[in-house]
């Protein structure tokens, strides 16, 4: 593996009973890329999303991570390293102010150890940090608000906020699109483009015009194995891809 590789799967497999839902798997996720996996309905993008962030281990295969294999790690094993899942762990608290969600989150263990500092001048560090946050989603001047009076598009800025409070080497977006309204899709697209220098990005997404700007590499899954992979060109012009979407043209 060249050390351009954050993450590799190699033949991973998970099988539900006799049913493998990813069958062989080989996925390599280039450093400082934004990779896109996407697929028709149970195509076993979720699962490979659960697989590689280590909320379900495999029936076969191996995962490594910066070249260590991380296959037998827990969840909070690969979050301390690096990886963090973005909308399933960072849940927010609604009754608290949009602020201090960003404060608790910098003060998880995984997160900045703010937590172990004392101190006047380590409180300005923690408010500046959660400011300077909360400025790169756009939701500074909600900051004393409570998070329940935030519209959906902004409560998932908030959540972005909070996963970036963690510092991510990689950051797994699972549909981050999901359920929202065409001027966020623009607002969290504009929002990945701002957060990408320096990072990694696996997303699953089912909005194909998100990807198409989006992505830098794209896999598609198809009954849980690779159906192709290349840029979105490549993938829209490649037929096989174009039937596994029941025949549709996938722009
Ligand atoms: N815990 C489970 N037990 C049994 N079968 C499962 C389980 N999880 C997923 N599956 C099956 O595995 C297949 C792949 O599911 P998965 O959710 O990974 O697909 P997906 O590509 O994410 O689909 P979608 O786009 O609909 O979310 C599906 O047929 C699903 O029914």
């Amino acid at each position: 593996m060249t050390t351009d590789t954050i993450i590799q799967t190699r033949g991973l497999t998970k099988r539900f009973g006799g049913f493998a839902a990813v069958n062989g798997v080989d996925l390599d996720v280039a450093r400082h890329s934004l990779h896109a996996l996407i697929g028709p309905n149970g195509a076993g993008k979720t699962t490979v999303f659960n697989l590689v962030s280590k909320f379900l281990a495999p029936s076969e295969g191996t995962i490594t991570y910066n070249g260590q294999d991380i296959t037998r790690e827990k969840p909070a094993q690969v979050a301390r390293r690096g990886m963090v899942r973005s909308f399933q762990i960072s849940a927010i608290f609604p009754r608290m102010t949009v602020a201090e969600n960003v404060r608790i989150a910098l003060q998880r263990p995984t997160g900045f150890s703010f937590s172990f500092w004392r101190g006047e001048k380590v409180l300005t560090a923690l408010e500046d940090r959660v400011d300077e946050l909360l400025t790169s989603v756009g939701l500074i001047e909600w900051r004393n608000r409570t998070a329940t009076e935030l519209s959906y598009g902004r409560k998932r800025a908030l959540e972005f906020a909070t996963t970036l409070a963690l510092d991510p080497e990689l950051m797994l977006l699972d549909e981050p699109m999901a359920g929202l309204g065409q001027e966020d899709v623009h607002r969290i697209s504009d929002l990945i483009r701002q957060i990408r220098p320096n990072r990694t990005i696996l997303m699953v997404e089912h909005n194909l015009a998100v990807v198409a700007d989006l992505a830098d590499r794209i896999t598609v899954l198809a009954r849980g194995e690779v159906l192709a992979e290349g840029d979105y060109e490549s993938i829209a012009a490649n037929d096989a891809v174009i039937e596994a979407y029941i025949g549709g043209d996938i722009d």
